[in-house]
Formats: C-alpha cells, structure tokens, sequence
C-alpha cells in the first residue's frame, strides 16, 4: 500500500545552517551583498549538514505519460508529440536533455504510460503502466493501483546519493490534468487554475476551462469532505495523471531520503503541492526555480509560499527551467566554498553589524 508516503521526512541541520551563516559573514563582501544566494548556500548546509555544501550529483528525472483529457481538445498538439518527445529525451535533442548536458546533470527519461506503446528506445525507463490516463470527464483518470504504481515508480527514482534532485514531466494535456488537480486541492474555480498551456487559443481555453468544471462536477463529491492526504490522492486519483503522481512520490520519496528538490514550472509545482498535502514535511526540502508563464501557476506558488528564484516568462515544462536555475544554485555554492575570508586575503572587515 501507500504507508510509505507518510514515513517522516529527514531533519534539517540547524547547527550546520548556523554555520553557513557565520561563513558567509567572514567572506570578502559586506554581509548580505550576495542577497538570495547567501541564503541558498545557508539552505544547502542545513539539508547537506556540513557548512560548505556541494552539488556533486544532480538527477534529472523526466516522467511521461498520456492524459485521457486531450480527446476533448485542449492541447495545441496531438497527444503522438508525448512518445516522439520521449525518443527527443532520450537522443538528446529536447530543450532539457540539451540544458543537462550542458549544466552537468544526469537526465533519466521514464515513461508511465504512453497510448500507443513505444518502440525499445536505448536510454528511456518504460513502464507503461497503462495507455495513459483515461479521461477525467467520464470516468476516474486512474485507477487505485495505478495511482500506487506511479507514486511507487516515482519513489524508484529518487537516489539518497544525489545531491539534488530535479524532475520534470512531458505528457500532451497535461496542464489540464495538471489545473484540475490544483482546482480539487485548493477548492479554486477552474478559471483561476488554467493556462494556454502549449498555446490553445481562446476556445482552446473554454474547453479546458469546461473538462475541468465536467471533471470537478462529476468527481468533486469524492473528495470535498476528506483533507490531507486522502483528499490529496483522492484528487489525483480521479483528475490528475500518472505523471504528476509520479512526481508527487518522488518529491516525497526525496524529503524522506534527504534530497533536496528543485521545481519547476506549473505542472511539477502543482506535483508539489499534491505531495506537501501527503506529506508535509516535504515543504522544508523544496526550492523553486521559476514563475512559469502558465496562468496558474502563481495560485500553485502562493498555496506554497514559493518564491521562485527566476522569472524568464518560459512554458515549457519538462524541468527545463529548473535546469536554467540550476546555474544559480552553483553560483551560490561555489562562492561560498571558494571565496577568501576577511583573515585569509587580509581585508578589513566592516567591524560586525549586518
Ligand atoms: C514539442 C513539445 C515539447 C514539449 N515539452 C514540454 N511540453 C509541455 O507541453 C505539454 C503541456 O501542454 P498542454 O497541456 O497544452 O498539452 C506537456 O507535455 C509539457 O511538458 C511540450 C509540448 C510540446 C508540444
Ligand atoms: O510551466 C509548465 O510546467 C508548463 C507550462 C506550459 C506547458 N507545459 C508546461
């Protein structure tokens, strides 16, 4: 069963936090004039439990999936770009695959399920656990187990060796999937939860707007009394996606192990979401990367109290803008570790005071 999701989360260091701190205050610049990447080098020891953190190894994991939902049109793109994206991944020629090269990240691609099944691709995980999601607007998008088997498979990829984790998600429809998910946890109006996505027009958007309000109408009854986590898997059982489940296991599965986790864009932040309602605890190992464009994503990071550390106007998913931020994370780490102290380069210090 799911008994796993509720183990408790690793503890952060408050003595190794403390001394990041008192590093970063005996550094060659007036305290605090490295703003936010102060407080990141700050975040990495707590989570890291040393003063002088490191990212030695950064996983990327891409989960995909088919969505049920895109038979009532709510995507610019047929649902056959999710398999031919997969193969994109896995050759390296996808926006993600391409920043993780560059950025020294390890990509994984792992397909959940997929409506037609996929050709044997070297370097993709294929799962298929079902020809995707069905349609939410008729019928629950997963069933029970499948639900099991995709937070499984996302807790699968996590590794305690990693320094940080990034996952990311490919899967036609998905912001639909994705909006009716934060819609049921957050109780929101449909129209406060949607984008254009991969750029629907405006009827494009009427329609998500509607197969959310059908979804939200013909499942809403099913989880409007519970809370927590059994409100939280209930909505994902019935309108979110293999995918985002996926996601929501793993970004529990790394709180538990000890991994801190960078999010992405609308879909992975409203994984997040999902899997703080599971499991609390989960909050204190996330950062957020960027405000994506989607429309939605806002209300996703207001109900988390993110503040992303990037605004670059991207859509794009598949944790490409969490790869982009990345370099910052580095920024942040390195000069901390590297930079000379006051005593060490013989400059005055300011004499205390922040
Ligand atoms: C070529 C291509 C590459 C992508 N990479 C990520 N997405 C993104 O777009 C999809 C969600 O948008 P919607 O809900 O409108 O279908 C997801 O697959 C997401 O990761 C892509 C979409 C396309 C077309
Ligand atoms: O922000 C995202 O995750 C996003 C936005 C649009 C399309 N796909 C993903």
């Amino acid at each position: 069963m799911n008994d796993w999701l509720l183990r408790p989360t690793a503890a952060i260091d408050p003595t190794a936090r403390a001394a990041a701190r008192a590093r970063q205050r005996q550094l060659t610049k007036p305290p605090g004039a490295l703003g936010r990447l102060e407080i990141l080098a700050e975040d990495f020891a707590g989570w890291q439990g040393r003063a002088v953190p490191r990212l030695e190894r950064v996983d990327v994991c891409v989960f995909a999936a088919d969505h049920g939902v895109a038979a009532r049109g709510v995507s610019a793109f047929p649902q056959a770009v999710t398999g031919q994206m997969i193969a994109n991944f896995a050759t390296g020629g996808a926006a993600v695959a391409v920043l993780a090269r560059a950025g020294d990240a390890r990509l994984t691609v792992v397909n959940l399920g997929t409506v037609e099944p996929l050709p044997a691709a070297a370097g993709v995980l294929d799962l298929q656990l079902a020809p995707g999601s069905a349609d939410f607007t008729l019928t629950p998008a997963l069933t029970p187990p499948l639900l099991e088997a995709a937070l499984a498979a996302g807790r699968a990829r996590v590794d305690a060796a990693a320094s940080l984790f990034i996952g990311g998600e490919m899967g036609i429809g998905n912001t639909t999937s994705a909006a009716a998910v934060l819609a049921g946890l957050l109780d929101v109006a449909p129209e406060a939860a949607i984008g254009r996505g991969t750029g629907v027009d405006d009827a494009g958007l009427a329609r998500k707007r509607e197969a959310i309000a059908a979804g939200l109408a013909r499942h809403g009854g099913d989880w409007r009394a519970l809370a927590g986590p059994e409100r939280a898997l209930a909505v994902l059982q019935r309108v979110g996606g293999l995918e985002i489940a996926a996601l929501a296991g793993a970004f529990v599965a790394a709180a538990q192990a000890g991994v801190p986790v960078l999010v992405d864009g609308f879909i992975t932040t409203v994984a997040a979401l999902a899997a703080c309602a599971i499991n609390p605890g989960t909050r204190d190992w996330l950062l957020f990367a960027h405000r994506s464009a989607e429309a939605g994503h806002g209300r996703a990071l207001a109900a988390l109290e993110a503040e992303p550390l990037l605004d670059l106007g991207m859509r794009l998913g598949e944790g490409s803008g969490a790869v982009v931020a990345l370099s910052l994370l580095r920024s942040a780490l390195v000069v901390h570790a590297d930079m000379a102290t006051f005593a060490d380069a013989g400059v005055a210090d300011g004499g205390g005071g922040e």
